[in-house]
C-alpha cells in the first residue's frame, strides 16, 4: 500500500447502468478452503481474485493442495481430504480475516506445526475467543506476540475428545465459522454452543449452505448450538459457481439510488445465499426503488428524488451498513445505524474512520460504542442549486472539503469504496484507493463506467476572441454555472498591486492567490469583501494578470479554487488551460480564436461602450504582447490541443459561435 497515492473523483452528477460483481470474498475463500479439504477435486467457477483470495490460495498452496488455474477465474482445486501434505509450514495472511481464522481452526485440528502471521493490523485483530475454543479441544495454539491476538504457533496436539465446546459469539462470527468448518476433521460429534448474542448471522447462513454444498450438514438449535454428526466428511462436488459479491453490490445500488439510475448489479439477486442482499431492502426504506430478479438488483433513486434518513438495526449487514452510512449523507434527516460493534474490529476501527471521514465532508456525526448517528448535507453543500442560471451565485469558498486533504481509507478497502459515493456531493480526493484490491481491485474503473460526472464545457482562446462572450451564453442556454477563470488571474494581479506585491514574487503571489476571497455575483465580483470596479477589465490590469499567470506556484494555488467552480447541472468555462489543465476531462472543448486585428477591433469597441479610452493600434500591440507570453511560457501555455474542436470566430457573429458550441455539446451530452 502507498498511503502517499491518491485518486480524484470528479463531482457526480448521475448514475445509470449496469455492473458484473466480482465473485464473493465470503464465498470463494469458504470455498477454496471446503474444496482443499474434501476428497476429489472442485472446479471452482467466478472465483474472486482479490488480495484476501490470494492469500488462502497462497495458503493451501504453501499447505501442498494444488490449486490449477483454468483461466477466466475458474480453478481446479486438488482436495487433500483433511490432511495436508505439508506438516511444517509458516504461512503470511495479510489482513484476510476469511483466510486466517478459518485456517488456524483447520491446522489447530490437523496435526502439524504451522506458524500463522499478517499485516500489522492483523496482530490488532481478537483471535482469542477461538484459540480457547481450539485449546478446548485439545490443540495446541500459542501466541507469538501479545496474547489474544496473532500471530499463532501451531503444534501437533492429543485432541481431547470433548463433545461440545463453547465459542463466543458476540465478537466476531469467524470464530464460529471456522469452528464449524474445522470440525468435520475430527471424525466425531461435536456441538458448538454459541455463548453471547450471535452477531452478523447471515454469515454463519454462508458457512452453512458452503458445508452443505460440500457434503456435510450441520444440526442445530436456532443460532444457540451447532452440531456436527460422527462420519461427516467433505466430499467435492465436483463444479461450483461462486456468486458476486453482494457487499461490493451496496456501492452500486447506493449509487443507482443517490444519483437517479437505474444501476443494475448482475450476479446477485433473489437467489443469493448472501446476507448482504437484505442491504437493498434497507435502502428501499430510505425510499430507492427495488427491482430484483434470481440474479440481478436494481436500484433508482426515490420518485420524490430524495432520499430519506432511516434508524436501523445493522446486525444482519455489518458490511453493507458502511454504504448506508455514506448514503446518509444524501439523505433528509438524521440516520442512526445500531448493533455495528463488529465495525471497530474490522480492517480497521470502523465507527471511528467513518465518523472521522464523513466529518471531513459536513456531515454532522456522533459515534457510540456501537453506533453512529448521521446528518446529512443540506442542498446547498451538495452543489445542488435551485437556481440553475449562469447569473446564480457562485461562491467556491462553500466547498466543503479540502480536495487537497482527502479522504483518508485506513488501509480499508470499504472506507474507500464507501466514499467514492460522497463525489455525488462534491469532487472528492481519496488517499491510498489501492486499498481496494483486498475484495475489488477494479472498483473505480466499473465505478466510473455506471456514473457521469458534471459536464463541462472548456472554451480556451486568446485574448478577446469572443470566449466569455461565447461562453455566457451556452451556460445561460443550458442552465449551467459559468467561471471566467482569466478573472482569478485579473483579480490576482489587483490584490498584488493594492498590497505592494510584486508582479514577479512567486511564493507571495502564491500565498495571496490561496488567501483570495472570490465572490461572483452575477456581473459583480468581489474580493476580500469589496466590490471590484472596471479596472478589472483594463489592459493594464490584464497584462498584469498574463505576467501573473506565467508562475508555475501562482496556477497551482489557483487550481482547486476554479475545480470547486463545477457543480450541478453543469459549467461553462473560458480560459487558456481549462480543458488542457484544469478539466482535462471535459465533455467538451473549445478552441476559439480570430486573427489579432479582428480582436483588436472588437476590443476597442467594448472599451469605448464603457466609456474607456483606447486606440485600436495599441490594443492591437497589447494583444500580441499577450498572444506571445500565453503561448510560451511554461506553465499551461496557450495552444489548441488534439481533443479540441477549433473555432475560428474572425467570420461569424456571436450568434453563430454560440450555435457551434451547442451543437457540438448536443453531440457529446451524456
Ligand atoms: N463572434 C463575434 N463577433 C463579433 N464580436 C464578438 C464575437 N465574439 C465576441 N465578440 C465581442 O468581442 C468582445 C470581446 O469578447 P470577450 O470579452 O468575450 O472576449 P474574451 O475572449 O473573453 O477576452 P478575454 O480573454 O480578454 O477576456 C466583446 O465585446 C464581444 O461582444
Ligand atoms: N485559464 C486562464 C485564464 C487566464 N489566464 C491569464 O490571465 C490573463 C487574463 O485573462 P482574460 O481571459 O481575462 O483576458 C490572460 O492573458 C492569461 O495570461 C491564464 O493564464 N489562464
Amino acid at each position: 500500500m502507498n498511503p502517499s497515492e491518491f485518486i480524484n473523483l470528479p463531482p457526480l452528477l448521475s448514475a445509470r447502468g449496469s455492473v458484473r460483481l466480482p465473485g464473493s470474498k465470503s464465498i470463494s475463500n469458504r470455498v477454496l478452503l471446503l474444496a482443499a479439504l474434501s476428497g476429489g477435486t472442485t472446479i471452482v467457477r467466478d472465483l474472486l481474485r482479490s488480495d484476501d483470495t490470494d492469500r488462502m490460495l497462497e495458503g493451501l498452496q504453501t499447505l501442498g493442495v494444488t490449486v490449477e488455474s483454468l483461466g477466466n477465474n475458474a480453478y481446479k482445486v486438488t482436495g487433500c481430504g483433511g490432511d495436508f501434505p505439508v506438516k511444517n509450514a509458516e504461512l503470511f495472511l495479510g489482513n484476510a480475516g476469511t483466510a486466517f481464522r478459518p485456517l488456524t481452526a483447520a491446522l489447530a485440528l490437523s496435526g502439524g506445526s504451522y506458524t500463522l502471521s499478517g499485516v500489522a493490523r492483523m496482530h490488532e485483530r481478537p483471535i482469542g475467543d477461538l484459540v480457547d475454543a481450539l485449546r478446548g479441544l485439545g490443540a495446541d495454539i500459542a501466541y507469538l506476540a501479545n496474547d489474544g491476538f496473532p500471530p499463532l504457533q501451531i503444534k501437533p496436539a492429543t485432541l481431547s475428545g470433548a463433545a461440545s465446546v463453547s465459542v463466543r459469539g458476540d465478537v466476531s462470527s469467524q470464530f464460529l465459522t471456522a469452528l464449524l468448518m474445522a470440525l468435520p476433521l475430527l471424525g466425531r460429534t461435536v456441538t458448538v454452543e454459541v455463548i453471547g448474542e450471535l452477531i452478523s448471522k447471515p454469515y454463519i447462513e454462508i458457512t452453512l449452505a458452503m458445508m452443505a454444498r460440500f457434503g456435510i450438514v450441520v444440526l442445530r438449535d436456532g443460532w444457540k448450538s451447532f452440531t456436527v454428526a460422527a462420519g461427516s466428511r467433505y466430499v467435492a462436488p465436483g463444479e461450483i459457481y461462486v456468486e458476486g459479491d453482494a457487499s461490493s453490490a451496496s456501492y452500486f445500488l447506493a449509487a443507482g439510488a443517490i444519483g437517479g439510475g437505474p444501476v443494475r448489479v448482475e450476479g446477485v439477486g433473489r437467489g443469493s445465499i448472501q446476507g448482504d442482499v437484505r442491504f437493498a431492502g434497507e435502502l428501499a426504506k430510505m425510499g430507492a426503488q427495488i427491482e430484483m430478479g434470481d440474479n440481478w438488483i436494481e436500484a433508482r433513486a426515490p420518485v420524490n428524488g430524495k432520499l430519506q434518513a432511516i434508524d436501523l438495526d445493522c446486525n444482519h449487514i455489518p458490511d453493507a451498513a458502511m454504504t448506508l452510512a455514506v448514503a446518509a449523507l444524501f439523505a433528509n434527516g438524521t440516520t442512526t445505524l445500531r448493533n455495528i460493534a463488529s465495525w471497530r474490529v474490522k480492517e480497521t476501527d470502523r465507527i471511528h474512520a467513518m465518523a472521522t471521514e464523513l466529518r471531513k465532508v459536513g456531515a454532522l456525526v456522533e459515534e457510540g460504542a456501537d453506533y453512529i448517528r448521521i446528518t446529512g448535507l443540506s442542498s446547498e453543500e451538495l452543489g445542488v442549486s435551485e437556481n440553475r442560471s449562469a447569473a446564480s451565485i457562485l461562491n467556491p469558498q462553500s466547498s466543503i472539503l479540502n480536495p487537497a486533504a482527502g479522504i483518508d481509507t485506513y488501509d480499508d478497502h470499504r472506507m474507500a469504496m464507501c466514499f467514492s459515493l460522497a463525489a455525488f456531493g462534491n469532487a472528492i480526493r481519496i488517499n491510498d484507493p489501492r486499498c481496494v484490491a483486498k475484495t475489488f481491485p477494479d472498483y473505480f474503473t466499473e465505478f466510473a463506467k455506471v456514473t457521469q460526472s458534471v459536464p463541462v464545457i472548456a472554451i480556451d482562446g486568446p485574448s478577446a476572441s469572443g470566449k466569455g462572450t461565447v461562453a455566457q451564453r451556452v451556460a445561460n442556454e443550458l442552465g449551467f454555472h459559468y467561471l471566467d477563470s482569466g478573472a482569478l488571474y485579473r483579480l490576482l494581479a489587483t490584490a498584488a498591486m493594492r498590497d505592494g506585491v510584486a508582479l514577479d514574487d512567486e511564493v507571495a503571489l502564491a500565498g495571496l492567490a490561496s488567501r483570495m476571497d472570490i465572490v461572483f455575483k452575477g456581473e459583480q465580483i468581489w474580493l476580500d469583501g469589496a466590490p471590484v470596479g472596471d479596472e478589472l477589465r483594463g489592459e493594464a490590469c490584464a497584462a498584469g494578470a498574463s505576467k501573473v499567470a506565467a508562475l508555475h506556484q501562482v496556477r497551482a494555488a489557483l487550481l482547486a479554487k476554479q475545480r470547486d467552480f463545477r457543480k450541478a447541472p453543469g459549467l461553462v468555462t473560458d480560459g487558456r488551460d481549462m480543458g488542457s489543465v484544469v478539466f482535462p476531462d471535459a465533455t467538451l472543448k473549445i478552441f476559439l480564436t480570430a486573427s489579432a486585428q479582428i480582436r483588436a477591433e472588437r476590443r476597442y469597441k467594448q472599451l469605448k461602450e464603457k466609456g474607456m479610452d483606447a486606440k485600436i493600434a495599441d490594443l492591437l500591440q497589447d494583444i500580441r504582447a499577450r498572444d506571445e507570453r500565453d503561448t510560451q511560457r511554461s506553465a499551461a501555455p496557450l495552444q489548441q490541443y488534439p481533443d479540441a474542436s477549433l473555432l475560428d470566430t474572425t467570420t461569424l457573429d456571436v450568434d453563430q459561435a454560440v450555435k457551434f458550441v451547442l451543437n457540438g455539446y448536443q453531440c457529446k451530452a451524456p
